[in-house]
């Protein structure tokens, strides 16, 4: 898995691959690991498919239960608190996890990491699972603060793209969101090979 998120001028870009792998056996190559939590959360996975699914789920309840409770959203640093402590109680047991939680809230965008060792933290830019060394390299060189929305999308997609290149347990769809004040966006999902013979071809004309 490869997942990355980074906040920017425009807001907060979350990216992913789909591919599930079982040892050098490939499960699916169209799995979803951004979801959606509400309108205005998303999560990403990356670990244990089992554990990041069944644990997601419970938070999507217990997030959906506070809203019920307080008749309003809960906050992102709240969710995260929610899943790391949940997940906490298991330390040790065998739990694989690394999760990202992305949202706007009444503190505006908010970014957090968290895993089944049990960190919690905050951030600017991450990026989640076996294809995230490759990741970076495209993601940090990328980075700056004042991005447009369609330099944004393209950093966050191109990052995950060379990462399924390069890493065997990261492929299938490239999946984008763009989280604003007013909720998530759906961005684009487009299948590595077609990214690969696009970039190919922007190489041929010199156009990088
Ligand atoms: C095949 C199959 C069923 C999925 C098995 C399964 O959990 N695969 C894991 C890798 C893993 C992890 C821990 C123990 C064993 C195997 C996997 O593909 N994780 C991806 C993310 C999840 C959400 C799909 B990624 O991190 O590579």
């Amino acid at each position: 898995t490869t997942t990355l998120g980074f906040q920017y001028k425009g807001g907060i870009i979350l990216a992913v691959d789909s591919r599930a792998t079982g040892g050098q056996f490939i499960g699916s190559s169209t799995m979803k690991k951004i979801v959606e939590i509400n309108d205005y959360l998303l999560g990403t996975l990356a670990g244990g498919a089992a554990d990041c699914v069944y644990w997601d789920r419970v938070l999507a309840r217990q997030c959906r239960t506070y809203e019920l409770r307080n008749r309003e959203r809960i906050s992102i640093a709240a969710a995260s608190k929610l899943l790391s402590n949940v997940i906490y109680t298991y330390k040790g047991m065998g739990l694989s996890m690394g999760m990202m939680l992305a949202g706007w809230d009444k503190r505006g965008p908010s970014l957090y990491y968290v895993d089944s060792e049990g960190t919690r933290t905050p951030g600017k830019i991450f990026s989640v699972g076996s294809g995230s060394i490759y990741a970076f390299g495209t993601l940090d060189s990328g980075y700056h603060w004042d991005l447009s929305d369609e330099e944004a999308y393209e950093l966050g997609r191109r990052s995950i793209y060379h990462a399924t290149h390069r890493d065997a347990y990261s492929g299938g769809i490239v999946r984008v969101y763009h989280i604003k004040s007013t909720g998530w966006v759906h961005i684009s999902d487009e299948d590595c090979k077609d990214l690969h013979y696009m970039y190919q071809e922007q190489k041929e004309k010199g156009l990088n």
